[in-house]
Parts: structure tokens; C-alpha cells; sequence
């Protein structure tokens, strides 16, 4: 199958080698051009659990692809996704599939602009990455992924199923959901209560879960999640979202993880995707008359650290 993955920093990076691992036929899509040509020279060079590996690869910038793809997996930040497709948009064929893992809610509007829904599926994963300079990754650790079509059609239902099959087979340990919009709320609740937490604080997952002031901010978090989602018809189990997040804070877990949201801005003065997570959910709350203060202060916070920081 051929497979193109628009946006090939840390975590297209790590689908893009375990697919290609898997003999795959797979075209990294980028267009950070000192990453791109340090893969153009040396390969991906990956801190593989501690081990280090080297992996050549296709790397192309937008402009380059050529023919169209079999199968699109986005991994860009939810800020670049628009301008990627739209560079990309010879390479979407009438048959090509488009699976969008972004994290965050509200991307269903970017990618129909370029894909009709026979054709896109919606996922999200608990993978991590990390990239320690252009063409560098490290891929720690181990993950999942849940996706659904979003035609409610048994051929769009098949082609899910198959790319399911296709990343397991991987070892990406993927599985087909029947509810994908509840799994993408489930998984913003994670990301809105830890990772603009470990951005503000300066420190990995471990370590905000082990603060005394954690299990309030999160509960606080979860709430307003909750309530914006229950507003949409999507009823959270909230004490299983609790879990879930508890569940992520071990060592032996994902704990020594800095999130993408650190990554980016403190790591790399980047902006965030936080308009995506919290801001969302502090927008949505205001337009169906719901409370979040916890949603709005986050959000003020990050984008102050932004702006004190000049991210870009
Ligand atoms: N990292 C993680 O552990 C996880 C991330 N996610 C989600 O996956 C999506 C992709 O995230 P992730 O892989 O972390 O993103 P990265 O920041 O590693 O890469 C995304 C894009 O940002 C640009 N970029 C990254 N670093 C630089 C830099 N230093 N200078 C210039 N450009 C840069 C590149 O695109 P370009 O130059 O073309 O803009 C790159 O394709 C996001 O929605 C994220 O929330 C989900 C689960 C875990
Ligand atoms: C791995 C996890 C869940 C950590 O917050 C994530 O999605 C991220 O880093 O953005």
C-alpha cells in the first residue's frame, strides 16, 4: 500500500518507521526543510526504547508529491493541517484514504474541505514521540489507536477496518470504534488536563500527577470537559476519564513523557495547539451558556507564556 504522512515530526515519524518496518510503502510529507534534508542525507536517525536505529527514507516537501496515495495519515498540528492538505491536494485521490490522528476536536471541518467522508477516518492514539533535533526521533514506550469511518456505509466501515488491520499489523496496536467521536472527546480530556498543566509547570506527566494540587485541577478539567460533551450528546464516563488519566502518570506507563504541548512551547518556542483543546472547550462553554473557568485560566496562562516567550 502506498502511504503518505502529511506532517513527519515526532509522531509521523514513528507511525511512518513502524509502517515502513511493517514493508510498507511509505513517503514522509514535510515541510520543515532542515528536517527534511537532514532525513534526505543521513535517514531518520531514532532513539528506538534506548536503541539507537537508522531508518532511510522517501521524504518529500508538499510541493514534491507526486501520484497519488493509497492511504494519508495526518500528523501535522492542528495550526498546519488546513495548509497541508491544501498543498497536498493532487496526492488525494478519489480512492485515497485519509486518516486525520490529530490531537484535539473540531478537525472534521479542516479535512472535509478536502476529502469526502466516504473516504475520511477519524482516530486519535496514546502513542508518544519526541524529536531531539531535524531528523532526529525517539520513540519510547507504547500506545494505541482507535478509529471509525465517517460515512455510515459498510464500504466506508471495510476501508476503516482495513487500515485498523493495516496498523496493527504494524504493531500500532490499532482497533476499530464504533463510537470515535466519544474516544476523540475521551482523549481531549486527557490532553486538557495534563498537557497544558506540564507546559505552565515545566515538567513531565510523573511529576504533575505526583503534586498534591493535581487531582483537583484535573477533576476541575474533567468537568467542564464533561459537561461541553454531554451538551453534544457524547455522555462521558467520567470516573472511567479519571482512570484513564490516572492511568498515564506511572513511570512504567507514559509518566516520564513531556507532552506535545511541552514540547512545542517550551522545548521548541513554538505555539501550541491549545485553541484545540481547552480553548475549545472554553469557546464551546460560552456559546451553550456553560461555565469553564478552568478552561479560560489555562488557556489565558499558555497564551501568555506564548507571548512572554515569543513562540512562533
Ligand atoms: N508527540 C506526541 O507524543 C503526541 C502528539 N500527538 C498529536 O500528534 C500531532 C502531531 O504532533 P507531533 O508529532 O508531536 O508534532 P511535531 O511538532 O513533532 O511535528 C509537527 C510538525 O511541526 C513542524 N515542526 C516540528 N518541530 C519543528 C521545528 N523545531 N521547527 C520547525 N518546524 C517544526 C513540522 O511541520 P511543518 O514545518 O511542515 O509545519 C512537523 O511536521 C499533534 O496534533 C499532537 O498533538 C498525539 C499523541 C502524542
Ligand atoms: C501522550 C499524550 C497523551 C500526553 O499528554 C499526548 O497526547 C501528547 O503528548 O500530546
Amino acid at each position: 500500500m502506498r502511504i503518505g504522512i502529511a506532517g513527519a515530526g515526532a509522531m509521523g515519524s514513528r507511525f511512518g518507521y513502524m509502517l515502513s518496518e511493517a514493508g510498507q510503502d511509505v513517503t514522509l510529507i514535510d515541510s520543515w526543510s532542515d528536517h527534511v534534508e537532514a532525513i534526505k542525507a543521513n535517514g531518520l536517525q531514532i532513539d528506538w526504547n534506548g536503541e539507537s536505529r537508522v531508518a532511510p527514507f522517501k521524504i518529500v516537501y508538499p510541493h514534491e508529491v507526486a501520484g497519488t496515495f493509497d492511504l494519508i495519515i495526518c500528523f501535522t498540528k492542528a495550526m498546519g493541517l488546513d495548509q497541508m492538505l491544501s498543498s497536498i491536494q493532487s496526492a488525494i485521490g478519489p480512492d485515497t484514504a485519509l486518516l486525520c490522528l490529530l490531537n484535539g476536536i473540531g478537525h472534521e471541518e479542516t479535512v472535509r474541505k478536502y476529502v469526502p467522508d466516504a473516504n475520511f477516518i477519524l482516530g486519535t492514539t496514546i502513542w508518544t514521540a519526541g524529536l531531539d533535533g531535524p531528523g532526529r526521533a525517539h520513540l519510547y514506550g507504547s500506545g494505541a489507536v482507535a478509529l471509525e469511518n465517517m460515512e455510515n456505509s459498510e464500504s466506508a466501515k471495510r476501508k476503516a477496518y482495513e487500515v485498523a488491520e493495516l496498523l496493527d499489523g504494524a504493531g500500532l496496536n490499532a482497533s476499530y470504534s464504533d463510537s470515535v467521536r466519544y474516544s476523540i472527546y475521551r482523549k481531549a480530556t486527557l490532553n486538557g488536563a495534563v498537557n497544558a498543566m506540564c507546559t505552565i509547570l515545566e515538567c513531565n506527566l510523573n511529576t504533575f500527577g505526583s503534586t498534591q494540587s493535581s487531582e483537583e485541577i484535573i477533576v476541575g478539567i474533567l468537568n467542564e470537559f464533561g459537561d461541553v460533551a454531554a451538551h453534544e450528546g457524547i455522555n462521558l464516563d467520567r470516573e472511567e476519564v479519571l482512570n484513564y488519566i490516572h492511568s498515564i502518570f506511572s513511570p512504567d506507563s507514559i509518566g516520564e513523557h513531556y507532552p506535545s504541548m511541552y514540547q512545542d512551547l517550551v522545548k521548541n518556542n513554538r505555539i501550541t495547539e491549545i485553541d484545540y483543546l481547552n480553548g475549545a472547550i472554553a469557546r464551546k462553554g460560552k456559546d451553550y451558556g456553560i461555565p469553564t473557568p478552568f478552561c479560560e485560566l489555562v488557556t489565558l496562562l499558555v497564551h501568555a507564556k506564548e507571548e512572554i516567550r515569543g513562540a512562533k
